[in-house]
């Protein structure tokens, strides 16, 4: 792949606890390139979230390796996954993960502060990507007083906050009904598109797996070939 902007190689998880192992992913390979929109699909319980975890650093493998825009993610020291994950990867995730007492345009100000925009560039930043996602009329709004498609939003717009060019979704529709979530996906392909990042997305939502560039289908842990049909 030319321009490539993940890269997975041989990436294995297992959990151990009560004289159990449950391989979780199993030699999982793949590449995304930039600007690509991969869904990840497949049944309960078949590894996306742990894969997910793993290629945003949030998680560690037992074994295996990720490369995000050049940098080793595996190999990364807490020090380093930090400071990857505040500019390089941005986490949406089914449950929203706002902050209840911080404002729309707080919360998504969250990560610059964190990467020490200085206030003026800050709000100015907030209050382009709360225009983006549809709500600059609701920039004061708390998580409370908005609905679950515009707390998603709110959540998108933050992942969006320092421009990563990777944005990691778990399930991002998954507390949504299916009108919102499909304004959600819709938001998503267009950001995707007109920022050219690359999107790794995981979902049971036909209607997302539609709107994908590509395809990855887990089954128990380990990566099902394109060629086979999907049983997910
Ligand atoms: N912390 C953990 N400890 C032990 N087992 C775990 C842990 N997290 C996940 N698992 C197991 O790993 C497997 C994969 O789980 P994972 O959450 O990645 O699946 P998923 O495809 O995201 O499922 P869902 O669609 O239900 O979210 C499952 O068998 C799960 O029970």
């Amino acid at each position: 792949m030319s321009d490539e902007l993940v890269r997975v190689e041989g990436l294995h998880r297992e959990y151990r606890g009560a004289g159990q192992v449950v391989h979780a992913v199993r030699d999982v390979s793949f590449r995304a390139g930039r600007g690509e929109l991969v869904a990840v699909r497949g049944r309960s319980g078949a590894g996306k979230t742990t894969l997910l975890n793993l290629v945003g650093g949030l998680d560690r493998p037992t074994s295996g390796r990720v490369w995000v825009a050049g940098r080793e993610v595996t190999g990364a020291g807490e020090r380093d996954l930090l400071a990857l994950r505040r500019d390089t990867i941005g986490f949406v995730f089914q449950s929203f993960g706002l902050i209840p007492i911080l404002s729309a345009a707080e919360n998504v100000g969250v990560p610059m502060r964190l990467a020490k925009v200085p206030a003026a560039e800050r709000e100015q930043r907030v209050a382009v990507l709360l225009e983006l996602v549809g709500l600059g009329g609701q920039a004061a709004q708390r998580p409370y007083e908005m609905s679950g498609g515009q707390q998603q939003r709110v959540a998108i717009a933050r992942a969006l906050a320092n421009d990563p060019p990777l944005l990691v979704a778990d399930e991002p529709t998954g507390q949504l009904d299916s009108e919102t979530g499909r304004s959600v996906m819709d938001l998503l392909r267009a950001l995707v598109r007109a920022r050219g990042m690359t999107a790794l997305v995981a979902t049971h939502d036909p209607t997302l797996v539609e709107l994908a560039d590509r395809v990855l289908v887990l089954r128990d842990g380990r990566l099902v070939p394109e060629r086979e049909p999907a049983a997910a």
